[in-house]
């Protein structure tokens, strides 16, 4: 697991985040901007709905600094295991060099738990060797569900347990990271994604271990402009066994 930082600069904090345009209104123009400004920016992914993820890639420089993401079973989870598959082939073909797919909850709140595994496991299979992130969508789970699923996302091989879609209110609050972080312990990373919105959630989340975000284009870069305001430019990061 890497080493929690003391601070972050404006450009640490840009490749810790996945800006996005994932909401059902977003064109072509969206996109366009969003490739544009993460390159600028230097964030570390750009994520897109399925069907604009190839435009994305003819957009974004292979083997840069930003790399280019597509969401799978988005934003509900609820489609079939068939389809997320074909799903994550088809942007891996595409020139994907991330997927974060939405896991069935479900299946997942009516104790199905070997579908959610096998699922899990055979979306990892398609995408391969692109690297999978999978979504919990906290805001409909109890902390219970919570634990359950960040640990079969953490024993599958996933590379990321990811907190939210954007689609729903926010609910990716210190105390869920936290618990998620103890159940994690280092087997995945963690994405925090879902209305996060300022500097000390930021820091917070850092902290509690949480190396990448997943923020909206605007909001991510208002972030990082407030970095680069900050005395020396840098936002400390206080040992999560030293906060209040
Ligand atoms: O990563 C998921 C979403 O892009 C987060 O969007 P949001 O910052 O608008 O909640």
């Amino acid at each position: 697991m890497s080493k929690t930082p003391t601070s972050l600069s404006a450009a640490d904090l840009a490749q810790r985040i996945d800006i996005s345009a994932v909401q059902t209104f977003h064109a072509e123009a969206d996109i366009r901007s969003l490739a544009a400004l993460a390159v600028e920016n230097g964030f570390i992914a750009a994520h897109a709905l399925p069907n604009f993820v190839p435009l994305l890639r003819s957009l974004v420089p292979a083997g840069g600094r930003t790399l280019v993401g597509g969401p799978i079973g988005f934003p509900s989870g609820g489609h079939m295991t068939a389809i997320k598959v074909a799903e994550a082939a088809a942007l891996r073909e595409a020139g994907a060099d991330e997927l974060d797919m939405m896991i069935n909850v479900g299946r997942l709140k009516s104790g199905d738990l070997n579908y959610v595994r096998d699922e899990i496991a055979a979306v990892i299979e398609a995408a391969a060797p692109v690297p999978l992130k999978v979504i919990l969508e906290l805001h409909h789970l109890t902390d219970t569900e919570i634990e359950t699923a960040a640990d079969i996302v953490a024993s599958s091989g996933a590379a990321f347990v990811k907190t939210g879609t954007g689609w729903t209110p926010a609910a990716a609050t210190l105390p869920r990271i936290r618990l998620i972080a103890a159940v994690v312990a280092g087997r995945a990373g963690i994405k925090a994604s879902g209305g996060i919105r300022d500097l000390a959630t930021v820091a917070e989340m850092v902290a509690l271990g949480v190396t990448r975000f997943g923020i909206n284009t605007a909001s991510a870069i208002e972030l990082v402009k407030q970095v680069d305001a900050l005395p020396g430019g840098r936002l400390a990061i206080a040992p999560a066994n030293e906060r209040a």
